[in-house]
């Protein structure tokens, strides 16, 4: 059977896009996720998206991460599929979906550039050497020196699954402060169990991280990933963070078809 699926990527978090309106797709085959997402086996990305109907929204967002296993929340694919959906014709400007982690609000702006509004952060954790919190996916955000030159894969990979975490792990956040507007991380994201060049639930719990913690008292935070620049707004009111919105760009690579 030929597959046809559209690339997307934001800020080079990349994602295999399926139109699956109609329900043709073989949901729990983890071996075929796995495969299309495998960069030599396969069309190569960090996750896969399905684009269902739903009866309240104007679509449901269904996220596999590259292992082929359904996750939570992913901030960027998010941003792809609203784009998506637009190419599709599916929405105009504005949108409301419906995803693992609940409703989300979107626009599309000039230039590709998507804005999501994210779920409500109200707990979280605040320890010596890190904080951790879930803004639809769990994220541990530690700032480290160096940040250019850190081995993200190994350290990430012993903080997913060390002690803290158990069996369900979480993604890890290596952090730099540039100035009070703007920090710079990279991350390194189960599932995938690699860095990415970018991380849309991930560039959100370090800017909200960042505020709750006092090391700015900006609440809208400019983020420098490996793949492009991203920015988190919020409202916030003591330790909870409402009107969350994650913005950049989100972009059409290529479209085909694959043997399945
Ligand atoms: N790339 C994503 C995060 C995807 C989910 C994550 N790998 C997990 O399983 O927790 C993003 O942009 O948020």
């Amino acid at each position: 059977m030929q597959l046809e699926f559209y690339k997307y990527q934001g800020t080079g978090n990349d994602f295999v896009m399926i139109d699956n309106r109609s329900n043709f797709f073989p949901k729990e085959d983890v071996k075929l996720i796995e495969r299309l997402c495998d960069r030599r086996f396969g069309i190569g990305a960090d996750g896969l998206i399905l684009l269902e109907n739903d009866s309240e929204t104007d679509f449901r967002m269904v996220y596999y991460n590259s292992d082929g296993n359904q996750s939570s929340m992913c901030g960027n694919g998010g941003r792809c599929l609203v784009a998506f959906a637009n190419q599709l014709g599916v929405i105009d400007e504005k949108t409301t979906f419906i995803a693992t982690d609940g409703l989300h609000h979107a626009s599309v702006g000039e230039d590709s550039i998507i804005s999501l509004q994210m779920i409500d952060v109200d707990e979280i954790q605040q320890k010596d050497s890190y904080t951790f919190l879930n803004t639809g996916s769990p994220h541990h955000v530690q700032i480290v020196e160096d940040l250019e030159h850190y081995n993200v894969k190994d350290n990430g990979a012993a903080i997913r699954y060390g002690a803290l975490y158990g069996e369900k792990g979480s993604n890890v956040n290596f952090v730099k402060k540039v100035d009070n507007d703007t920090f710079s991380l990279r991350t390194y994201e189960r599932g995938v169990e690699d860095e990415t060049l970018a991380c849309g639930t991930g560039a959100t719990a370090v800017a909200i991280a960042m505020n709750a913690t006092g090391q700015t008292d900006k609440t809208s935070i400019n983020l420098n990933v490996e793949g492009g620049k991203l920015i988190v707004s919020f409202d916030k009111n003591g330790n909870q963070f409402t009107n969350v919105f994650l913005t950049g760009p989100a972009k059409f690579v290529f479209k085909g078809t694959i043997e399945i």
